[in-house]
């Protein structure tokens, strides 16, 4: 099998007491891979640390074989875009120029400016957004700006794309939007890897789940082997049942 993405024994620690310890994860190529895990579990900071943001303090991640710490920022953004929780421009940038933002990484010089024109538009009509494409990013409502952010990762022209909590605040018809684009990606054969709190998205969407807690991932593998009532029940704090009936193909978490 091709995997996108190892992480062998990965360790990290801030300065506070918090501590990632001993992550290993597998991420096979052209899934949509979801990290779960109560607040403060750790998700954030094992994309940082994917991302390069923070240095593990032992263990190494590949992505397809190259050993990211041997990667220059512009390799890795060869390979991985990253669509972060908060993105808020500096600048009243219109949409496509947003997009066009992940062209950077493309670039053989700081001083190249190319837009590859066609991809932009593929990108945007992707999540469909080229009708906005002249708006300010600033304009938009929050599902769009999300879509905006996913037709950049798209323009960057990665395999891999990486987001934190993208369908956070978003209302339910928006959310499902982004996730459909996303997982409509996983076709075209991007691996995604994706941070999530709500459990209905992430059994409904995700191929393989990994599930956090207090810094370690303590189960990985199909929403349905993960998401047991009594490793939500512990982990979550919260009494749920989880329900699998013959005519829905993934299971419901309820409460
Ligand atoms: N820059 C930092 N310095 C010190 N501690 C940090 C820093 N960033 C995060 N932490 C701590 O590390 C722990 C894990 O945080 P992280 O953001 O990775 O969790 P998370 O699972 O993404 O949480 P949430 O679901 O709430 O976003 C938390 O206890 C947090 O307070």
């Amino acid at each position: 099998m091709s995997y996108a993405l190892k992480i062998e024994n990965l360790y990290f620690s801030y300065d506070t007491n918090f501590s990632l310890e001993d992550v290993n994860l597998q991420i096979p190529e052209g899934i949509l891979f979801g990290i779960i895990g109560p607040n403060g579990s750790g998700k954030t900071t094992l994309l940082s640390l994917i991302m390069k943001f923070l240095k593990p303090s032992h263990g190494r991640i590949e992505i397809f074989g190259h050993d990211t710490r041997k990667l220059s920022h512009k390799s890795l953004a060869r390979l991985v875009a990253y669509i972060a929780q908060d993105f808020n421009p500096a600048y009243d940038f219109s949409v496509e120029e947003i997009v066009e933002m992940g062209g950077i990484a493309r670039r053989r010089s700081f001083f190249e400016s190319v837009v590859y024109e066609e991809e932009l538009l593929r990108a945007l009509s992707i999540v469909d957004l080229v009708n906005l494409r002249k708006r300010p990013f600033s304009t938009l409502s929050g599902g769009q700006q999300r879509r905006a952010l996913i037709a950049r990762a798209i323009y960057q022209n990665t395999p891999v794309i990486v987001a934190d909590e993208l369908t956070n605040h978003l209302d339910l018809g928006q959310a499902i939007k982004v996730m459909d684009y996303l997982k409509s990606l996983t076709r075209m054969g991007k691996t995604i890897v994706i941070t999530l709190h709500d459990l209905g998205f992430a059994t409904k969407y995700c191929d393989i789940l990994a599930l956090m807690d207090n810094g370690r991932v303590i189960s990985v593998g199909r929403p349905n082997e993960v998401l047991t009532e009594e490793t939500i029940s512990r982990i979550y704090k919260a009494k749920v049942r989880v329900i699998k009936t013959s005519d829905v193909p993934y299971p419901w978490v309820v409460f």
